[in-house]
């Protein structure tokens, strides 16, 4: 089943009609299906931070249109985006965005607490997701006190908690050292397969790329290439090495 369908998305930045205008993305389409790990690559500048903002209807696309889930997400109040965004979306950014003053658990629960749930609702839906995820001996420490890749894990769990349609992922393993990296990159893959979550990651990285079905390449604001995982993941690794070297900027 069809999960989100982008249509000719466009966005301009910048001052109308003036010279200082940029096109950042430029009629982009693509259709994600539930259940599809996808990546999103390109080189530094091709407009990939601006596509998932817009996806995560953090930023509005200039022209064009997306349906997620069946809404056309351009036609929602002020009132309905915030809604869609805390029960449909579930983020995870680079630098994990946990807020320092509140405890592991509290960070997790936080999107929970915001839509009302009683304590015993939460405190259930938590320990089932934590007894996956392996962080349940550090939930009462606060971020400082844990590692990176531990505080990825709770950020993953906060963006699963609310059972999101889509997980948006932003260079997810970009601070992480290649240990913790490959560990989000495992459960990532174990949310995917065990949770069905659908989830489109944005990754300079090859390695972090290959664990993914289907790469959208992005180049000067453009779907570029799609490459779909074969049976063998070196050969998948190979191939976007490949589109990557032409593409430049492998790495920022
Ligand atoms: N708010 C803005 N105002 C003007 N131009 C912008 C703005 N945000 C991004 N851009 C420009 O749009 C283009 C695409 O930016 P974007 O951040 O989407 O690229 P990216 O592929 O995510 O890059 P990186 O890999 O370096 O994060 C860049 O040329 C950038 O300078």
């Amino acid at each position: 089943m069809q999960i989100l369908k982008v249509e000719n998305i466009s966005k301009t930045y910048g001052i109308k009609k003036s010279s200082k205008q940029y096109m950042a993305l430029k009629s982009i389409s693509f259709e994600v299906k539930e259940g599809e790990f996808i990546g999103v690559m390109g080189a530094s500048g091709s407009g990939k931070t601006t596509l998932l903002n817009i996806l995560g209807s953090i930023d509005k696309p200039t022209t064009g249109r997306y349906i997620m889930d069946g809404k056309d997400v351009a036609t929602l109040s002020k009132n309905q985006l915030a809604e869609h965004r805390i029960n449909n979306i579930g983020f995870i950014f680079q630098d994990y965005n946990l807020l320092e003053t509140m405890t592991l658990k509290e960070n997790i629960l936080l999107p929970l607490a915001l839509k009302g749930y009683k304590v015993k609702t939460m405190e259930e839906k938590l320990f089932n997701i934590v007894k996956d995820l392996g962080i349940l001996k550090v939930l009462d420490k606060y971020p400082y006190e844990v590692s990176g890749g531990e505080q990825q894990r709770a950020a993953a769990c906060r963006a699963l908690i609310t059972n999101p349609k889509m997980i948006l992922a932003d260079e997810p393993t970009g601070n992480l050292d290649s240990k913790s990296g490959k560990d989000l990159l495992d459960l990532l893959t174990f949310i995917n397969k065990q949770y069905k979550a659908t989830i489109l990651m944005v990754t300079h990285d090859v390695f972090a790329a290959s664990y993914c079905q289907k790469i959208l390449f992005i180049r000067d604001g453009e779907i570029y290439n799609e490459l779909y995982a074969g049976d063998s993941k070196k050969k998948f690794f190979d191939a976007i090495i490949e589109v990557m070297s032409v593409l430049g900027g492998e790495e920022k």
